[in-house]
């Protein structure tokens, strides 16, 4: 029977981008050769490179290439050399376009910690010891980093500048839904969090959650302040399955979430609309500071890989399978410089990745 092909975006980006997307391609790769399913890449230009390249840090190329594709796959973005560009031309600027560009509005960042890595968690072992395993709903295409921004005077304090935070019901409304659906499929707990005892948009975001919740009353449903849910996922991060929140919020808890699970090296995210169509990245940046130097931890990119075969793809065993690779070459005892502690093997990025792909063939 012949097999359909997936047509697959590939945007290495900048600085560890193209490092941890190449171990990534290697992953669908082995993948193809075990499953005989067919993956079509072809390879654009975001950010940093595409400035370099075409003045621009989305070209309307690369945008066109991803809306005919069934998934896409990005490294990351950004660099000190574009940061002094004026910010509709920054590298991030290109990563905001297109999110918005493909519809996809919701972003799930999966916060796992693997059994054989709790003593890379910076948490006590008590804390950490019975796992955590929650699931971030940030909304990603609304919100203050969409808003409208400029540059301003006030009187007696010389220039200023503003960026604003709006939501609307319609916007909520598609990311609560993601967010309590996701809650179904898992513990059924669904932690909202927002500002809503100072603003007003996190006041309206409050009001139709509770709205939505009448239509999940198998779901637990509970609110929490941003700056409370910051310090709670450090206090007792078991007590979260699923939380959903804007995309400031949702930005900020998620490296947090990162961190406790032991490196943000470690989270893949999957970015999502209306249909299939799909962007997965690691929820990392660019990390100028180990670029280059084989140093940069694949896993959260090759475990987008997965996401990317999930729920994109439809094919939730081959994402099993390389969730469990990834799973095996940790509890084997290899480790990128970001997870390596006492008694396991430091290894780059390279033989990180082809640890995960000689699991995978098996
Ligand atoms: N999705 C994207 O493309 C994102 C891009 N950025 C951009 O990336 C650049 C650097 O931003 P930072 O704030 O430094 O955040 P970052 O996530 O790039 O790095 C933060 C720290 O985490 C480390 N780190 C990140 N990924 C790692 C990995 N895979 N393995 C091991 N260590 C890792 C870095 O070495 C650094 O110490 C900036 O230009 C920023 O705007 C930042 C976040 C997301
Ligand atoms: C340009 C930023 C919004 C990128 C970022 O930090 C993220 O999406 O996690
Ligand atoms: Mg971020």
């Amino acid at each position: 029977m012949s097999q359909k092909t997936f047509k697959i975006t590939v945007l290495p980006g900048d600085g560890i981008g193209p490092e941890v997307i190449r171990q990534a391609i290697a992953t669908i790769k082995e993948v193809e050769k075990k499953y005989e399913y067919k993956f079509e890449l072809s390879e654009a230009l975001i950010g940093g490179c595409a400035i370099d390249a075409h003045g621009v840090p989305l070209p309307d190329s690369t945008l066109e290439q991803c809306k005919n594709s069934d998934a896409v796959l990005l490294g990351a973005v950004g660099g000190a050399k574009w940061d002094t560009l004026p910010g509709h031309i920054r590298p991030e600027a290109g990563l905001l376009a297109i999110r918005a560009g493909l519809g996809l509005f919701a972003n799930l960042r999966p916060a796992i910690i693997y059994s054989s890595l709790k003593n890379a968690s910076p948490l006590r072992a008590d804390i950490v010891k019975d796992g955590i395993d929650i699931m971030v709903v940030r909304e990603l295409t609304g919100g203050i980093y969409f808003g409208k921004r400029g540059r301003t005077a006030v009187e007696g304090m010389g220039e200023a500048a503003y960026d604003t935070e709006m939501y609307s019901v319609g916007e909520v409304e598609r990311i609560a839904r993601v967010g309590f659906e996701s809650a179904m499929k898992r513990n059924k707990i669904l932690t909202s969090v927002d500002k809503a005892n100072v603003l007003e948009s996190s006041r309206l975001w409050r009001e139709v959650v509770i709205k939505m919740s009448k239509d999940y009353p198998e779901v637990t449903l509970n609110h929490m302040y941003v700056d409370n849910a910051a310090m709670q996922l450090v206090r007792n991060p078991m007590q979260f399955d699923v939380i959903v929140t804007s995309n400031m919020f949702g930005d900020i808890l998620s490296d947090e979430a990162s961190m406790i699970t032991g490196s943000i090296g470690m989270l893949p995210s999957a970015s999502i609309g209306a249909g299939t169509l799909g962007l997965y990245e690691p929820i990392h940046g660019s990390a100028p500071d180990i670029a280059g130097q084989d140093k940069a931890n694949p896993i959260a990119t090759i475990l987008s890989v997965a996401m990317m075969m999930r729920y994109s793809c439809g094919l939730e065993n081959v994402a099993k399978d390389i969730e469990v690779a990834v799973e095996r070459v940790l509890e084997k005892g290899y480790r990128t410089g970001d997870i390596v502690s006492e008694g396991t093997e430091l290894v780059g990025t390279m033989k990180m990745g082809s640890l995960i792909t000689s699991e995978i063939s098996k």
